[in-house]
């Protein structure tokens, strides 16, 4: 009799959420928004599910209802509305010109974790603040001051590579970038050298790979429930050998440099000056008294520099990785980049130093266009944060709606790019720039909620192809074969496979 009922109670349940979800399908077609084809429990998430990469999935929403005119495309997340953003024009008001009802990325954090509540994550006033006192982090001035830590590991860099032509085996790039962006950002971040070039098995790797692993049913809660009730609840998003592992480290050195009044040119170092003054302290030892009041706390300290750790190597490596991978495909372009990275280094005396990166225009061609063709963060979330009517029309977004922003769409549209697939850097010659959107090139987003890092990202992905391309030459391997999936294993964007390069000594 028990079975009998609490059998009917199951059946009863799944029949009225079947038809709340028939209802709740037909949200965007209501508003007049053309929708995909939603399936009961999973909405229009099955190919994900089934493994569809992130990037294919928005890639074909995008490039399927772009030619339609559609201003932005309705999907489901479960029963969930969420909405695709596809026209240049609404994305232009949703990243940058009204971004006060989008300026939030959507995604879990709660003061229990101790972890989460930095800038990437954080919204409202709070962010606001946050994002206004670490600025000064990343100024030009800044990046300059930190160049020799990323030049530093780049012997150790090219040594790697070194050790592969030699042993006549091809290079696993993909694999060797990630070593050499971990060790500059942990030096960066909090001046520790971790040492993965020569030891790829340490822990820090092993935190930014569990970190950056999608967790779909992780994902699914976070969605569904509210940041502030599921930290209430004793919700943790990393596992507790991440959040006392990395807290131990930073705790300890914030402790260390404090005691023994150690001075780094690190993040970390720039945050324990806003801690002690509230500002930063000037090349002449001095504060500036009216720049004072954007103290942070050890908590802050803690949280921002995760990030920094977190948001600062897979994506650089990732950005390296497809350069060489498309420059080991374009030997014309190669080798007019070389040719130029010697001549600038012969005008400064041989001297690898930073205003010689920032001299070479071509090299930031390179760069752009490789972000272009493969932008590692694909797609960029969005939390609308208060009801916003799109322009020229009836559609009202509401409060709480996730948004996609299709990064790789824009990037792969003709429309903005023609043979989108060719790789060619001269696209991002001046006359070229000026003749499509701004907000068409968007690897880093744009507006007011910008990648923080953007300068720090160009700087080693730079410092990393220049080094290389000094001494080596590259060219694919035959192990490399089309088609190239993308690997559904991390939430930045690269191949599956091994990136395998067959490199030989320049001289
Ligand atoms: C090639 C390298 C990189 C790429 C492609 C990249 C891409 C992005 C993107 C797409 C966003 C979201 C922007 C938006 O919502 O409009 C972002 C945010 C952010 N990135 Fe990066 N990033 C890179 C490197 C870095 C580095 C090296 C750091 C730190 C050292 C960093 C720190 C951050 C932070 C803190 C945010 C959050 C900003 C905020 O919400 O206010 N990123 N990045």
């Amino acid at each position: 009799m028990v079975l009998i009922i609490a059998l009917g109670v199951l059946l009863s349940t799944i029949l009225l959420y079947c038809a709340y979800s028939k209802w709740k399908f037909q949200y965007w077609a209501r508003q007049g928004v053309p929708q995909l084809n939603p399936r009961i429990f999973f909405g229009d998430t099955l190919p994900l599910v089934r493994g569809k990469p992130v990037q294919d999935f928005h890639l074909d929403i995008y490039q399927k209802f772009k030619p339609t005119g559609a201003k932005c495309v309705g999907m489901y997340n479960s029963h969930i509305p969420e909405l695709v953003a596809i026209d240049i024009n609404l994305l232009k008001d949703i990243i940058v010109k009204d971004y006060s009802s989008f300026a939030s990325h959507g995604l879990f954090y709660h003061e229990k974790n101790v972890l989460t509540p930095h800038v990437f994550n954080i919204e409202g006033q709070i962010w606001k603040e946050r994002r206004t006192k670490l600025t000064p982090l990343f100024t030009s001035a800044k990046m300059k001051q930190m160049f020799a830590t990323v030049a530093g590991k780049s012997p150790g860099l090219i040594r790697l590579v070194g050790l592969s032509v030699d042993a006549n085996k091809p290079a696993d790039i993909k694999e060797i970038l990630s070593r050499f962006t971990t060790d500059v950002i942990s030096e960066a971040a909090f001046g520790l050298d971790c040492k993965s070039l020569d030891e790829p098995d340490n822990m820090f790797r092993s935190i930014g790979r569990e970190a950056f692993k999608p967790n779909s049913i992780k994902l699914y809660i976070e969605n569904l429930f509210p940041s502030q009730f599921l930290g209430n609840i004793g919700y943790q998003a990393f596992s507790s050998r991440i959040v006392s592992y990395f807290s131990k480290v930073v705790n300890e050195t914030i402790q260390y440099r404090e005691k023994n009044n150690v001075q780094r040119n690190d993040f970390l170092q720039l945050m324990l000056q806003l801690k002690q003054h509230g500002s930063l302290v000037k090349e002449d030892g001095t504060v500036d008294v009216k720049e004072t009041g954007a103290y942070i706390t050890d908590k802050e300290i803690l949280s921002e520099s995760f990030v920094i750790f977190l948001a600062g190597h897979e994506t650089s490596s990732s950005a390296s990785t497809f350069a060489l991978f498309a420059l080991a495909q374009n030997p014309d372009i190669q080798d007019k980049l070389r040719t130029e990275i010697n001549e600038v280094l012969k005008r400064h005396d041989g001297k690898f130093g930073y205003d010689a990166i920032i001299e070479m225009e071509y090299l930031d061609k390179v760069v752009r266009e490789t972000l272009r063709k493969y932008p590692v963060a694909p797609v960029i979330p969005r939390r609308c944060t208060k009801d916003y009517k799109i322009r020229d029309t009836n559609i009202v977004i509401e409060k709480g709606t996730r948004i996609y922003i299709p990064v790789i769409g824009v990037h792969l549209d003709p429309e903005y790019y023609p043979d989108p697939d060719r790789f060619d850097p001269e696209r991002f010659s001046p006359e070229n720039k000026a003749i499509r959107p701004d907000i068409a090139w968007m690897p880093f987003g744009d507006g007011p909620r910008q990648c923080l890092g953007m300068r720090f990202g160009l700087l080693q992905t730079k410092v990393a192809l220049a080094s290389l391309l000094q001494e080596f030459k590259f060219t694919l391997n035959k192990a490399m074969k089309a088609p190239y999936t993308a690997d559904t294993g991390t939430f930045v964007y690269m191949f599956k496979q091994d990136v395998l390069l067959d490199a030989t000594r320049v001289n």
